[in-house]
């Protein structure tokens, strides 16, 4: 533990129990309003991000994927380091305006209720392709939703859908009853996830963990 209670970034314990790294994030704050759990902490662990990457393909292990696609921004972070790992590609769904070339749109709604728009080139995906898609969290499953569009109007295949975290809302749910999913939250701490606040974080020294009712 450092001084604010929180476990070391580079602590590896001994015994590695199911989803061990979930204990290196940090609640946050977006802003005043979105409350966030903020898994980026433990991408700093290589240990963590190793088990993370792993656990997230374990039920895709005997899949065919040609190519794993990451949502922008955090998505990016995961995506790759899985593409990596299976030694396949890796593209970029982003948010409207960065991609520089001919790209399909896709509009959508996220946890913030804003109007927001992914894209995708449109010279990468093929009809039939098998494409893993992976992003940081799922929470109301807009963004997951609208990459998954984007894919399957350019006839490409989801295989499936990976994320740290599934919280069990209604387009979380639908996303796991239509396609096959992968997350590293183990079923005691889905409730938790659910209700965005860790018990854990009681640890934490200052106030700035106090459950938040968002
Ligand atoms: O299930 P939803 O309600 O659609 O929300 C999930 C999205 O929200 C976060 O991204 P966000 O755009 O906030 O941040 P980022 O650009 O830092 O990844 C998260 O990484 C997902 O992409
Ligand atoms: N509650 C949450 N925690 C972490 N990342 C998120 N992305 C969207 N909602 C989130």
């Amino acid at each position: 533990m450092n001084s604010e209670g929180q476990m070391e970034v580079s602590t590896v314990p001994a015994d590695k129990k199911r989803g061990w790294y979930l204990s290196l994030m940090a609640p946050n704050t977006k802003g005043p309003t979105f409350c966030w759990l903020d898994p980026s902490r433990l991408y700093c662990n290589a240990q963590a991000l190793a088990d993370c990457v792993k656990d997230l393909l374990s039920p895709f292990n005997t899949d065919s994927i040609d190519l794993v696609a990451g949502i922008d921004a955090m998505g990016f972070i995961l995506g790759a380091s899985i593409a990596t790992s299976l030694g396949k590609g890796f593209l970029a769904i982003r948010k409207a305006g960065h991609l520089c070339v001919a790209t399909q749109k896709q509009n959508y709604s996220d946890y913030t209720k804003r109007e927001k728009t992914l894209e995708v080139r449109l010279d990468v995906l093929k009809p039939g392709m098998r494409v893993l898609v992976v992003d940081q969290w799922i929470e109301t499953g807009g963004t997951m939703k609208a990459a998954i569009q984007l894919i399957e109007s350019l006839e490409a295949t989801v295989v499936g859908v990976a994320a740290v975290a599934i919280e069990n809302t209604e387009g979380g749910k639908w996303l796991k009853d239509n396609y096959t999913f992968s997350h590293c939250i183990p079923e005691e701490l889905q409730g938790q996830i659910d209700g965005k606040y860790l018990n854990f974080f009681k640890s934490f020294q200052d106030g700035y963990c106090d459950k938040r009712v968002i």
